[in-house]
């Protein structure tokens, strides 16, 4: 079994270069979730398309990371729908979704701390392991030619997001930026078509955010890996979406590109009312 590439939605031809944004492949019409009584989301519909990258923004407590979740089947929701690739998406768990193509990272770093970065990037693979532990016992040889492909597959991840150096490292004693980047390559790993980023800039210095832009944006260009982001810099927001989601209050604000939501008077005094 030869690496697979890099994601699903890449074709062994596929050229390098911004991709043309395509078809809705995710939609959420009417989502409305409670807990107890506070409304995290209220009647919130948007579409996601192929190969774009799309920045929920908001305030504090706007229903961002409600919503990631209820895109990624953490959060079942009282109401709505959640469309992916034209069906109904019935109520389903994280590792379904991931199964189906949708992988996300976390706002706070979720990596096995004593672990190498290759052995992290590696646990991304679970979801695509075929061979059980009795496979593994009755047919040996079997199970080590597929841990080999899964093994390069992760080390082209590394050549991609230039960690090779670090490769060895307990990701424990990395700095924050790199521990970050580890976590894109463990979510890369499960060749995710559409990939949910909570806050990936977070913490992060103004070096360490402009590599994690470039690692973005590659991966959006060359792979057309679709990208789902929360994000607080506006600066980063404006600079690599194609599209920006304002939530606030759990309610949607806007939708649209970033220039039209930039001077969007609603968007506009819920900022500077929320500061
Ligand atoms: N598991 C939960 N149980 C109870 N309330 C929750 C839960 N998760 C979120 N909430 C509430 O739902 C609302 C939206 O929270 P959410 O974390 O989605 O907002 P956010 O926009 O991601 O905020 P932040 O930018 O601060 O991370 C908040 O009032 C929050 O307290």
């Amino acid at each position: 079994m030869s690496a697979p590439p890099l994601s699903s939605t890449a074709s062994a031809a596929a050229p390098s270069g911004k991709r043309p944004i395509g078809d809705v492949i995710l939609s959420v019409q009417n989502i409305s979730l409670r807990f107890g009584g506070v409304r995290a989301l209220t009647n919130i519909s948007f579409d996601v398309r192929q190969h774009e990258v799309l920045a929920i923004i908001g305030p504090n407590g706007a229903g961002k990371s409600s919503m990631l979740n209820v895109i990624n089947g953490f959060y079942h929701p009282q109401e709505g729908k959640v469309f992916h690739k034209g069906k109904e998406r019935l109520k389903m768990k994280p590792h379904d979704a991931a199964r189906a193509g949708i992988a996300r990272t976390f706002q706070n770093i979720a990596l096995f701390k004593g672990m190498s970065a290759l052995d992290n990037i590696m646990t991304g693979r679970n979801t695509m392991m075929k061979s059980s532990l009795l496979d593994q016992m009755l047919y040996w040889g079997r199970a080590q030619k597929e841990e080999i492909a899964h093994r390069e597959f992760c080390e082209r991840i590394i050549d991609f997001l230039e960690i090779e150096a670090i490769r060895k490292t307990p990701v424990g004693r990395l700095p924050y930026g790199l521990q970050k980047r580890v976590e894109l390559g463990r979510a890369l790993a499960a060749q995710p078509e559409i990939l949910l980023l909570d806050e990936p800039m977070a913490g992060m210095n103004v070096e360490e955010k402009e590599d994690m832009c470039r690692f973005i944006l590659d991966v959006n260009d060359e792979f057309g890996t679709t990208m789902v982001l929360i994000e607080h810099d506006m600066g980063v927001v404006m600079d690599i979406s194609d599209r920006v989601v304002v939530l606030d209050y759990g309610r949607k604000l806007a939708d649209g590109t970033p220039h039209e939501v930039r001077s969007n008077p609603d968007v506009i005094a819920a900022y500077l009312g929320g500061h």
